[in-house]
């Protein structure tokens, strides 16, 4: 299906120009005019102005809280023996706990939230607890929250070691701690961002949306109940007579103020008015941009519509942004129990290796009842409480019975709750999340009210354009009965003014998005930020993928603007060990504790030979797997796109079936081939990892992978392309012997090795002419490429000496006389500038 097609609305919305309407714009352009009549410069202006003068404001303040600590702190000095009880002292010290009581006053208010800054941290040292009487003896300061230490006081006892809080006789909190950021990948700290934590009666019925709970904590703690639970230290904490921590409560606050000079902090007050301004400064930043030329279609009434846009932003979006839930208060979670967390992880870890490896080991029993293992579960779909509508499109596309991942996702979703799942490739995750998405709109619509703007309730992000696509065609396909619901996807390599009149045209309801397009939109085009303050579910798909390095800013930022009182959706076949074992969601993992993690069904296997002559090895496993299934469909994986375009080259000449599909060709090239390759049999297709993840091309037979894997994940979301829906299929491991080591990650995994087969002379001499004729400038970029992947394995790169010398039996095996030059500079950045064999560039 064309994108084109993918980006139609399951139904047309019949006459509802929902844009036009809401924004009241005249057709054909022409004189428009602002309350107040102002003219849409005018109006414009104004509200630049505004911000300016917000901003500006904002800065005063800070700088005030600045030399309020100064000055506290020079009194403290001056006025150190001073009787601190003296209530006649006009000009009395304030202490560092009042300041930071002041400073709470000040950013803790209703409203302030965007003021935090995420450097706020967990408690590092040790704390001591603190009689109720000394809570009770804290003033509260003037328009501060509502003192809640009468409701805390008695339950105060009742937060415990691993950070979770007791809040009545029968509330408990599910879990609300997320890896400190010392102690754990980023990564589990962009997941804390996705998820928020939840509080659940005991009889696990009723869910309180955490946001109840932090304020709840956040409020006690600045009640002065128990500041020591929640304050941060920065480990250099100095303590006074009763042992409490001073000098460093101030911390969080002062830093966000940049006022802690003298810890060579001075740069962060601009970088925390950035940030904190982020989202406001992104609104205005267009309403600047708009008068060039460039942004000269933006429509007064679109800024119209910001404007009560950064109204919403304030209300919903500043307390979605900033982790005052996840960032801060999920830190201050004792160490203690951070490392028991991580010891349980580590256990699990090597339980599931010892029992695969059992298994592996000649357990002929298990070995039979693993490959008897459905996907199918035996629950309908008739039966799970989703609407007939849907039902109806699922009949229609052939889907009556439940996968067992359905089955096993569908009631929590449902529920609302937070979740992160883990289940095999090909095993129907998409219909898992899509649809408890589709009955959240369904929910969403019914109850909302009339809209300004019409709200896009499910944000789907998943890591590529063509997976993108497919969602969303799969997502159209299950709404086929359903009126009124849309479907858009936001993809880069599509022209950008063209995705805004998309927008502007099809109030959507689903939105798919790749993280890099949709960040585009939302820092160029407010009104998307706007439609997205009434989101109710997110769903990161390949999950894992997202939240790595390469995503996770943006699905940060992204999150960032996202309204905090959400579903959180997480799926993938690999999922780190860190969103695993954390307790603030619920966890699915329909793959089992001790069963290998790739379908049973793929027959995998490895061959170890050298580089030089894995074309040819290659060549040959093709023409076997040709001959043995007529209707072949095989994916063959390269390392790099430059290497993948190299190879198709060979393989056509070759005179095989043959297409190519990596990052750098244009998107419509992409969807062709796609296309293609989904709708045919008796078809190759060589694919950088592009491919790799998602991707559902019925009926492929045979997944190879030439070279190493960029990681274990990566091994089995290839292998997956093979083998799904509990169908048969094969992958072969083509690695060079200095690759072999790659082995060792996958050694739960039921892999056979094969023999190096018999290779023919007569093929190679063709291979070597067919060769010969493609273009130098494929085969250099491909040298280039080569060298660049794997000087980026840590394994492989750190032996600068000895990757050069592989890189040039490459560079001879694929026909150049001599090893392309570098640019001194690239050389210079892959530390490769004075190893033997490196040639640079005059
Ligand atoms: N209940 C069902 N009955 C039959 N087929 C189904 C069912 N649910 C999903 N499928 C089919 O299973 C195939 C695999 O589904 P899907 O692409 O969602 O897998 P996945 O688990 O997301 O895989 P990956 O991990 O590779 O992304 C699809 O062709 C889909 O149409």
């Amino acid at each position: 299906m064309s994108s084109s097609v993918l980006l139609q609305r399951s139904k047309p919305l019949t006459n509802i120009l929902w844009f036009n309407r809401v924004f009241a714009r005249p057709m054909g352009g022409g004189p428009r005019t602002f309350p107040g009549g102002l003219n849409k410069w005018q109006w414009k202006r104004m509200h630049e102005k505004k911000a300016k003068e917000k901003e500006k404001r904002l800065l005063e303040q800070e700088k005030q809280l600045y030399q309020a600590r100064v000055r506290s702190q020079i009194r403290t000095k001056l006025f150190d023996k001073a009787d601190p009880d003296s209530e006649t002292n006009q000009h009395k010290p304030m202490s560092p706990d009042e300041h930071v009581k002041a400073l709470a006053d000040r950013f803790m208010k209703e409203g302030a939230e965007d003021l935090w800054n995420e450097d706020d941290g967990p408690v590092k040292s040790e704390q001591r607890p603190r009689s109720g009487a000394e809570a009770n003896q804290r003033p509260r300061l003037a328009g501060a929250p509502i003192d809640l230490r009468g409701l805390i006081s008695d339950k105060r006892n009742s937060v415990n070691n691993s950070g979770n809080l007791n809040s009545g006789s029968n509330v408990k909190t599910r879990n609300y701690s997320v890896l400190s950021e010392s102690k754990f990948s980023d990564r589990s700290k962009s997941a804390s961002l996705i998820f928020m934590p939840n509080l659940e009666c005991n009889d696990g019925e009723t869910v309180i949306p955490s946001r109840n709970v932090m304020d709840f904590v956040r409020r006690a703690y600045f009640s002065g109940t128990d500041k020591r639970n929640f304050c941060r230290n920065d480990g250099s904490s100095t303590r006074d007579k009763a042992g409490f921590d001073t000098g460093n409560k101030a911390k969080p606050f002062a830093r966000n103020l940049g006022n802690n000079r003298e810890n060579g902090d001075s740069k962060n007050m601009s970088e925390f008015m950035k940030k904190k301004c982020f989202v406001g400064k992104r609104r205005f930043k267009r309403n600047e941009s708009s008068s060039s030329d460039d942004d000269s279609d933006i429509d007064s009434e679109d800024v119209d519509e910001k404007v009560e846009g950064w109204r919403d932003v304030k209300k919903m979006g500043s307390s979605a942004s900033l982790g005052k839930y996840d960032m801060k208060i999920t830190k201050r979670v004792p160490l203690k129990s951070l490392e028991d967390e991580h010891d349980f992880e580590e256990q699990v870890e090597l339980i599931r290796k010892e029992i695969s490896k059992n298994k592996l080991n000649g357990n002929g029993e298990k070995k039979e009842k693993r490959e008897e293992e459905p996907i199918l579960s035996q629950k309908r779909f008739d039966e799970c409480g989703i609407s007939p509508l849907t039902i109806k499109a699922l009949t229609a596309a052939g889907y009556i019975q439940m996968t067992r991942v359905q089955e096993a996702t569908l009631s929590a979703c449902l529920e609302g709750k937070d979740a992160v799942v883990k289940a095999k490739t090909g095993t129907g995750k998409s219909i898992a999340f899509l649809l408890p998405a589709i009955e959240a709109v369904l929910k969403a619509t019914s109850s909302s009210t009339t809209q300004l703007v019409p709200p896009i309730y499910v944000l789907i992000l998943c890591p590529t354009r063509e997976l993108a696509s497919q969602i969303a065609a799969e997502a159209i396909a299950l709404l086929k009965n359903h009126d009124g619901i849309g479907v858009l996807t936001l993809v880069g390599g599509t022209r950008f003014k063209v995705d805004q009149r998309r927008l502007e045209s099809d109030p959507c309801q689903i939105l798919v998005a790749t993280p890099g397009r949709l960040l585009d939109h939302i820092e160029n085009k407010s009104g998307l930020s706007v439609r997205l303050m009434g989101l109710k579910m997110l769903v990161l798909d390949e999950a894992d993928h997202l939240l790595d390095l390469g995503f996770r800013k943006d699905v940060e930022n992204i999150v960032d603007c996202l309204p905090r009182r959400r579903q959180s959706l997480l799926f993938s076949a690999t999922m780190p060990k860190e969103l695993v074992l954390k307790r603030e969601h619920t966890y699915i993992d329909t793959v089992g504790l001790g069963s290998v993690e790739t379908p049973v069904k793929i027959k995998q296997s490895c061959l170890v030979a050298p580089h030089e002559l894995h074309f040819q090895i290659l060549h040959h496993l093709l023409k076997e797997h040709i001959l043995g299934t007529p209707d072949y469909k095989v994916i063959v994986f390269c390392s790099t796109g430059m290497v993948t375009s190299l190879l198709y080259l060979l393989l056509r000449e070759m005179k095989m079936n043959v297409r190519e599909m990596y990052s750098r060709k244009p998107q419509l090239y992409r969807d062709r081939i796609s296309e293609e390759f989904r709708a045919s049999k008796r078809l190759i297709l060589v694919t950088s990892d592009v491919s790799a993840r998602g991707m559902d091309y019925p009926d492929v037979t045979s997944v190879v992978q030439v070279g190493i894997p960029p990681d274990r994940e990566q091994y089995i979301h290839r292998l997956g392309r093979t083998g799904r829906e509990g169908k048969e299929g094969e992958g072969v491991l083509l690695l060079a012997p200095w690759e072999e080591y790659f082995l060792d990650d996958l050694k739960d995994l039921p892999l056979d090795k094969l023999q190096l087969p018999h290779l023919n002379p007569e093929i190679q001499l063709q291979m070597d002419n067919h060769m010969a004729k493609i273009d130098n400038n494929v085969k250099e970029a491909a040298y280039h490429a080569w060298l660049g992947y794997y000087n980026s394995i840590r394994e492989i790169g750190r032996d600068k000496t000895t990757l050069v010398e592989l890189a040039n039996k490459f560079a001879q095996s694929i026909g150049l006389q001599r090893p392309p030059p570098l640019f001194r500079k690239t050389a210079l950045k892959m530390g490769l500038k004075d190893i033997p064999g490196i040639r640079l560039r005059k």
